[in-house]
């Protein structure tokens, strides 16, 4: 069975359409919505749809045939209205394909990002960590600075084959100061919704650090123009 989600769209990667569509809380009085652009990375099969789907709608298909990958929808978080463009996005796995050019352009239009591995395929896991590196080479935040990222790994059901334990899901998010959920999607939607929440805070908390950052940087650069004038006005 294939979903019809009346909730599909279809983002633009123009300059415009990614500042627009930064997470902003909107002052003044019309608005107070945040948006927050979600990217979900994983290897083919990880169940990328099947969390957004579980996500959006609270249930699980089974089978998503060629839905398209971006979906818009507003969700209540903590009592606010968040409004979530969230792009479910396979693994590049060969950097010549034409589809891959448009990573970077992805990256940069993202606020948070979602990366998917399954419990069951050990492959799927190896490339989380080459994909956070991409993700903040793209970004230039290879420093100390945190990236709103969080690591999933799906399919906890099929405990019977599992490739990769928790514990080491656990200490490659801790490695790369990420946070980390295991999940079913199939089964439950309550860890499919604390994922995609928790990123929210991360996402506002990084927008508050940066903003602080500027407040920081503005304030020292009008001390410096203060103390200029003085030392000009005593000559
Ligand atoms: N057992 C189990 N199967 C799952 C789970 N999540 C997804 N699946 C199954 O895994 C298969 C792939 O799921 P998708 O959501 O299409 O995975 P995807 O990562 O979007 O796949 P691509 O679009 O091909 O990259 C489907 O058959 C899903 O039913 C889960 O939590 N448990």
């Amino acid at each position: 069975m294939v979903l019809k989600l009346p909730l599909r769209r279809s983002v633009s990667l123009s300059p415009e359409h990614q500042s627009s569509a930064s997470p902003a809380e909107m002052t003044g009085p019309t608005a107070l919505k945040m948006e927050a652009n979600i990217l979900v990375l994983g290897a083919d099969g990880v169940g990328k749809s099947a969390l957004t789907v579980r996500f959006l709608t609270r249930r699980f298909i089974g089978e998503y045939g060629e839905l398209e990958s971006i979906y818009s929808h507003n969700v209540t978080v903590d009592g606010k209205e968040v409004l979530f463009n969230i792009w479910d996005y396979p693994y590049c796995k060969d950097p010549t394909d034409e589809s891959c050019a448009e990573e970077e352009k992805r990256i940069q239009w993202a606020d948070g990002f979602v990366l998917i591995y399954s419990i069951s395929d050990r492959a799927s896991f190896n490339i989380i960590c080459q994909t956070i590196q991409l993700i903040k080479a793209a970004k230039d935040c290879l420093g100390p600075e945190k990236l709103p990222i969080v690591i999933v790994g799906n399919k906890r059901d099929l405990h019977h084959l599992r490739a990769v334990s928790s514990e080491e899901g656990r200490l490659l998010a801790l490695s790369m100061d990420c946070d980390f959920y295991e999940v079913s999607a199939a089964e439950a939607y309550h860890g499919v919704l604390m994922v995609f929440h928790g990123l929210v805070d991360k996402i506002k908390e990084s927008k508050l650090v940066s903003k602080r950052g500027t407040g920081i940087r503005g304030i020292v650069k009008s001390m410096s123009a203060v103390f200029a004038r003085r030392r000009t006005d005593s000559l």
